[in-house]
């Protein structure tokens, strides 16, 4: 269970978290919505320890963050850009945190052999990053990721550089693989359908504040996500795309309609 208690953040003299609470239990992941600027990074930033708040207390089933340094945090952080080893293939970027954990070599070859299938990977196994796409690094650096069982996965607009489809595609990875494997995540997002497709909980930041929403039908309710809005444009096209046809109906019944619109 994560639990952030009024946690504030200024950068200079400007306000960028703002009083932030939330609690996260085992395997749920928090997708936060939120436009550029909002203090998604910051707040991420906080929880892997790369920034320290002003004020707040983080606790992770049940332990003081806050003085635990961020290698010990036991939480990856993903981003944009897939940080992968060069030098090594696929099957090695995935099993390096076993080997540095001297997890037996039989006990490796099973995880990663396992894991690469989960991720749709097994074929590229021998390749290198830069004989991959930009999807296929992403899956890598996730399977490096959840290899080591990470207690909290931090994810910051992991597939913003992804065309539409393989965005798509790896929404729905994501999800099914984080599922199964329990993974606790937060993962911050500007996408809306995104955010619906990954997350089990839902929060809107804006200017430091988070709100946290109870159900989807709040989150789609809250003007701030604009989805109401968009759903009102595709129907408003569909509409126009596809007039619903007039029903035929008799001479006496319009000349009805007529005279009633005259009186
Ligand atoms: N180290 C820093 N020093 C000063 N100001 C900072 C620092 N880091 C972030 N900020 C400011 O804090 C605000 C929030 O930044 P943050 O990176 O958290 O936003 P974000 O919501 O992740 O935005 P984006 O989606 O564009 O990455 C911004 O106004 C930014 O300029």
């Amino acid at each position: 269970m994560l639990l952030v208690s009024h946690l504030s953040k200024h950068f200079h003299d400007q306000p960028v978290l703002r009083d932030i609470s939330l609690r996260l239990a085992e395997g749920e992941v928090l997708a936060v919505l939120g436009r550029s600027g909002c203090g998604k990074t910051t707040l991420l930033k906080i929880l892997a320890g790369l920034e320290t708040p002003d004020t707040g207390t983080l606790t992770l089933h049940g332990q003081d963050l806050l003085p635990v340094p961020p290698n010990e945090r036991q939480m990856v952080y993903l981003y944009q850009e897939p940080l992968l080893f060069p030098h090594l293939s696929v099957f090695e970027n995935v099993a390096f945190g076993l080997r540095i954990r001297k997890v037996k070599e039989v006990e490796i070859k099973r995880q990663v052999t396992d894991l690469l299938a989960e991720l749709e990977l097994s074929e590229h196994a021998q390749k290198a990053p830069h004989q991959l796409s930009g999807g296929q690094r992403q899956r890598v650096s996730f399977g490096r990721a959840l290899i080591i069982r990470p207690r909290l996965l931090l994810l910051d607009e992991p597939f913003g550089n992804l065309d539409a489809q393989t965005r798509t595609a790896m929404q729905e990875l994501f999800g099914r693989v984080s599922r199964q494997h329990g993974i606790t995540s937060i993962f911050v997002t500007h996408d809306s359908r995104e955010a619906l497709t990954v997350g089990s909980r839902l929060g809107y930041l804006e200017r430091g504040v988070l709100t946290s929403f109870a159900t989807v039908a709040e989150f789609i309710q809250d003007p701030r996500t604009n989805i109401a809005a968009e759903l009102s444009f595709w129907e408003n096209i569909q509409r126009t795309a596809n007039p619903t046809p007039t029903p035929p109906q008799k001479g006496g019944a319009l000349v009805l309609e007529s005279k009633n619109l005259e009186n």
